[in-house]
């Protein structure tokens, strides 16, 4: 058994001004540090070997602040950046004969970045349903296959989210692995879809809470034993 820790980043300076942001790398406002920061002391049970992180900073942010700001989920190892590794363009300036069981590391992925919000990046929300109609841009943010102009839907950013989840995170957590994931609403979305197993209709009215911890139990053949929302 292993257990899997998804978290959504904590508020963004656009989300604090209610913006289309998608893949525009906006850090996190002074509230969001200090979410992160509650994140950390609701986490400070648990322990985990191995971090995933989007490419984002918001993403970044949080991890290193749940990691450092309570450091025993680090279990006294130091949390290392290991920026694309997989990628083929990485030259590997990170590397050094150190000691691996000392550490516990952070890897970034393009894989778990936000749904790319096309055309409406940078927008404010509330002037984009004023233009359009609330109900078109509810289904341009929360329906599963009808994609926000010029960008992904859930659909495309399950496509492109779930073959990473599953051939890098679960590999991990079912090999006992404690992993904590720091991810987007959107490509976490995709990754409860599949865990929960909810439909398309389902994932519809799934909202996710910046910097609320998700902990799941998961046994070795990667089957959700429980699940916990770790809210206020
Ligand atoms: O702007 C975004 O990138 C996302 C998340 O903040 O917004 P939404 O909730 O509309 O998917």
């Amino acid at each position: 058994m292993a257990t899997l820790i998804l978290t959504r980043h904590g508020q963004s300076l656009w989300n604090a001004a209610n913006r289309f942001t998608g893949w525009v790398d906006v850090p996190l406002s002074e509230r969001g540090r200090a979410e992160a920061t509650i994140a950390s002391t609701k986490l400070r049970d648990y322990q985990v070997s191995v971090c995933f992180t989007s490419m984002l900073i918001r993403a970044i942010e949080t991890t290193v602040i749940i990691l450092t700001e309570c450091d025993e989920i680090c279990g006294g190892r130091i949390p290392i950046m290991k920026h694309q590794e997989d990628d083929k363009d990485w030259h590997g300036w990170d590397k050094y004969d150190g000691n691996p069981d000392g550490e516990l590391p952070i890897y970034t992925s393009s894989f778990l970045d936000e749904r790319y919000y096309g055309d409406l990046q940078g927008k404010n929300k509330a002037e984009i349903a004023e233009k359009y109609g609330a109900e078109q841009v509810q289904i341009w943010r929360r329906s599963y296959s009808e994609a926000p102009p010029g960008g992904e839907s859930l659909e495309n950013t399950r496509e492109r989210v779930l073959p990473f989840f599953t051939s890098r995170i679960m590999t991990h957590v079912t090999q006992g692995d404690n992993v904590l994931v720091s991810a987007h609403g959107n490509s976490l979305r995709a990754i409860m879809m599949h865990l929960d197993q909810l439909s398309p209709e389902e994932v519809v009215k799934l909202e996710l809470g910046t910097a609320v911890p998700i902990v799941y139990e998961i046994d070795g053949q990667g089957i959700v034993q429980s699940k916990e929302v770790l809210s206020a």
